[in-house]
C-alpha cells in the first residue's frame, strides 16, 4: 500500500481539524508533554527506546527541516508510557548540523526523555505546531501506530520544528488511544 504523506494543519485543531476536546488538550500543549506526562502517572511515567541512529528521513521530514533528500540524520523513536501502556509515540529526526554547537548530547539520550533537553534552560525555541489527524495510510501511522490503528478511531499527531541552541530538530508524536482511557480532565 503506497503510504501518503500526512496533511499538517497549522491552526488549532479544534477549529480547523476537528479534534475532540478532550484530546486537543494535549494536542496543542506548549508545554513538555514529559512534563505533562511525569505530572499525570508520577512514577509511572517511562520512556521505552524503540530505535536510535543515523537514518534516512522520510521526504516529509527532509522537506520540512529543508534537508537534501537520502542525506541522513539522527533519529530517535520513543514509546512514552503511562503506567504499563504506550501514550505517546515520538519520532524525532535531529540534522547532523544541530548535533554541534552543545548539543551532542542528543545522540546519547537513551531513555532519558528529549524533553528534559528541549526544555531545560532558554536556549530552546520553538516553531508554530502542526497537527494531522493520521489516515491508516499515512506513512507516520504505519511508522509509529500501525497496532494503535486497529482500535478503529482517528489518531492525532502533532509536529514541531524546536530550535536547541539555535539549531533545528523536528518532533512528531502520536496520540495513542490508552492516553485518554479513565480521562478524568
Ligand atoms: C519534546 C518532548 O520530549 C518528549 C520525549 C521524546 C523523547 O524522549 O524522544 C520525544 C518527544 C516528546 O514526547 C516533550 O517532553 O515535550
Amino acid at each position: 500500500m503506497r503510504h501518503l504523506f500526512c496533511r499538517w494543519y497549522r491552526q488549532a485543531p479544534h477549529r480547523s481539524a476537528r479534534c475532540p476536546e478532550p484530546l486537543a488538550a494535549w494536542v496543542v500543549r506548549t508545554g513538555s508533554l514529559t512534563t505533562a506526562l511525569r505530572r499525570r502517572y508520577g512514577a509511572g511515567f517511562g520512556v521505552r527506546l524503540i530505535d536510535e541512529g543515523w537514518r534516512i528521513p522520510y521526504l516529509d521530514e527532509a522537506r520540512r527541516l529543508e534537508l537534501r533528500p537520502g542525506r541522513k540524520a539522527w533519529v530517535r523513536e520513543v514509546a512514552l508510557y503511562g503506567g504499563e501502556r504506550p501514550v505517546i509515540r515520538a519520532r524525532s529526526v535531529i540534522p547532523m548540523r544541530s548535533l554541534r554547537g552543545g548539543n551532542r548530547g542528543l545522540t546519547r539520550l537513551g531513555t532519558r526523555p528529549l524533553g528534559e533537553l528541549l526544555f531545560a534552560g532558554a536556549g530552546t525555541l520553538r516553531e508554530p505546531l502542526e497537527i494531522a489527524r493520521l489516515r491508516d495510510e499515512d506513512w507516520l501511522t504505519r511508522r509509529l501506530a500501525a497496532d494503535a490503528v486497529s482500535f478503529g478511531r482517528s489518531l492525532w499527531a502533532r509536529r514541531t520544528v524546536h530550535r536547541l541552541n539555535g539549531r533545528p530538530l523536528l518532533v512528531a508524536e502520536v496520540f495513542l488511544p490508552d492516553l485518554l482511557e479513565d480521562w478524568d480532565g
